[in-house]
């Protein structure tokens, strides 16, 4: 184990902390069970953490109660200063938290040093929006009475992750919710747990007071139904699969949880007659393959008009053609391992089923030859509307291509399926722009963009890729209750 932890590059070795964070201490599980966690690039053990149990959340969720009344009643601006700091933190030690991020999730290092700096913007945007939870009054319906309406923070939080933004979907939930006055209880997914966990470092550095933040790691039949059912959790935030998120959703329902979603997408991408096809590629790039399409705003299908298509396919093998696959700590490369072997499992088999329903390879189509979690960046044409790839969420490096003719048919496959969160699309016409924008049942929509994602900006989806949003001023709300004074006896 010790060799595992010294092969990472950390200028600070202290931040991979291989135990949970409850109420400010450094903790075991009581079992004394660890789970492994594995570099997916490689396959070496990169650490163990505790694998907790429900009496360890339970703990918890204990902790993040008791803190919360000291915490929400510091003044907003005192909690923003050690949420600024938090924010400096998570930049000055970026190199380490981007190099941890790489060995346990697998993304290449110029990503992860990228997720490092978006995950601070979480911080730093939410220590800005602490100061700004207003209330209002609003004119009286009698004389001698006054409505006052003030927010107030929502009480402990629980924050379930998934791996594939380890830091950011951390933060994209922790911030608001500690900017808003409330305390949590934060558990990230099991392959990636030392990205939270050193935030979790850092928040202690900073001096955060402790039980605000607490981490913990464990099998989720444990967690999870700890953190569902208890009913000092006020408030779950997930990011992750709809299928989990839909159970999540029904365990909340005995308490009566406010709960954020952020789930599932199926991302069309456009590309109409009018596009800068150049723009279109490099956007198709950006959106498909960061992370190696592991992303849920991905695109998962291209639509190309069918007086462009060959053209744009063509365009679009050059570009994927070009990406290096390989060990994300390695100079240049642009595409990592997926995460596991079913992540590869489940590529192969949209892949496959694409080709016998008539699809073609135009690059790429199988396991990279470096073997393990890699797969060759694909691009598949011809895919008919009854594959598989058309109506899941792939998780991985392949841009199906699908022909359109008409506007009208676009806007029509784009919107046929359950999903709602992510949408692009590439024109040049300005009422095309609009007519389009405004069809599209989604609730994030990149036009002539393939890159979308900033903490300034609302978050969340349409149907059944969410609830709620995360990010912008919105976000906040999230962590918040609205209470009404009804306040009579001033006299006339
Ligand atoms: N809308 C969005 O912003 C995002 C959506 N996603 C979606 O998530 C999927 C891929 O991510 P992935 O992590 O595999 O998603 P999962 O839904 O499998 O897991 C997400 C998190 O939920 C935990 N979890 C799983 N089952 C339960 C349960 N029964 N109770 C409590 N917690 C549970 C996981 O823990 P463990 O690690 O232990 O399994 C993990 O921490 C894709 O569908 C993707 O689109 C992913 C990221 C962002
Ligand atoms: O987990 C995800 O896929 C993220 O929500 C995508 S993004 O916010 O980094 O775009």
């Amino acid at each position: 184990m010790l060799d595992a932890l010294s092969k990472l590059p950390l200028k600070d070795p202290d931040l991979l902390r291989q135990a949970n964070f409850i109420d400010g201490a450094w903790v075991k599980s009581d079992s004394g069970k660890v789970l492994e966690v594995r570099n997916p690039a490689t396959g070496e053990l990169v650490g163990t953490v505790p694998s907790m149990g429900q009496a360890e959340t339970r703990r918890a969720i204990e902790a993040a109660n008791a803190a919360w009344p000291a915490w929400r009643a510091m003044l907003a601006s005192e909690r923003a200063a050690i949420l600024k700091k938090l924010a400096a933190a998570m930049l000055a030690n970026a190199d380490d938290l981007a190099a941890i991020m790489t060995a346990e999730q697998g993304k290449p290092l110029a990503e992860s040093k990228g997720e490092v700096s978006y995950a601070a913007s979480f911080i730093e945007w939410f220590a800005e929006e602490a100061r700004r939870v207003n209330g209002e009054t609003i004119p009286q319906n009698a004389k001698g009475r006054r409505i006052l309406v003030t927010k107030e923070p929502v009480g402990v939080f629980a924050a379930i992750t998934p791996w594939n933004f380890p830091a950011a979907m951390i933060t994209r939930k922790a911030g608001p919710g500690w900017a808003a006055g409330c305390t949590g209880v934060i558990r990230p997914a099991s392959q990636t747990p030392f990205s939270a966990l050193a935030i979790a470092v850092l928040a202690e550095r900073v001096g955060m007071p402790k039980g605000v933040c607490n981490v913990i790691t464990g099998p989720s039949s444990a967690t999870g139904k700890e953190l569902t059912a208890n009913p000092l959790v006020r408030k779950l935030s997930f990011t992750g699969s709809t299928e989990v998120g839909r159970v999540l959703l029904a365990q909340c329902a005995e308490t009566i949880k406010k709960t954020s979603m952020e789930l599932g997408g199926n991302a069309p991408f456009i590309v109409f007659d009018d596009a800068d096809l150049d723009e279109a590629v490099k956007g198709a790039i950006a959106s498909k393959y960061r992370n190696t399409g592991q992303t849920c705003v991905c695109a998962n299908r291209v639509l190309v008009q069918e007086g462009v298509y060959e053209a744009f396919s063509a365009k679009l093998k050059a570009a994927v053609e070009a990406l290096k696959v390989g060990n994300g700590m390695e100079e240049g490369v642009t595409q990592g391992p997926l995460i596991n072997a079913d992540a590869v499992k489940k590529v192969q088999e949209h892949i496959n089923d694409a080709l016998s329903k008539g699809a073609k390879v135009v690059t790429g189509g199988k396991p990279h030859e470096k073997g393990g979690n890699f797969f060759q960046p694909t691009v598949l044409a011809e895919v008919p509307h009854d594959a598989l790839i058309f109506r899941e969420e792939t998780f991985g490096p392949v841009a199906p291509l699908f022909r359109f003719k008409t506007e009208q048919e676009a806007i029509k496959l784009a919107n046929d399926t359950e999903f709602g969160l992510a949408a692009y699309f590439y024109s040049r016409d300005v009422g095309r722009i609009f007519r389009v924008a405004e069809a599209l049942e989604y609730g994030i929509i990149g036009i002539n963009e393939g890159i979308i994602s900033t903490a300034e900006a609302p978050f969340g989806g349409f149907k059944q890729s969410g609830l709620g949003r995360e990010g912008s001023s919105h976000g906040i709300e999230e962590y918040l209750e609205t209470k009404y004074l009804a306040l009579g006896g001033i006299g006339a």
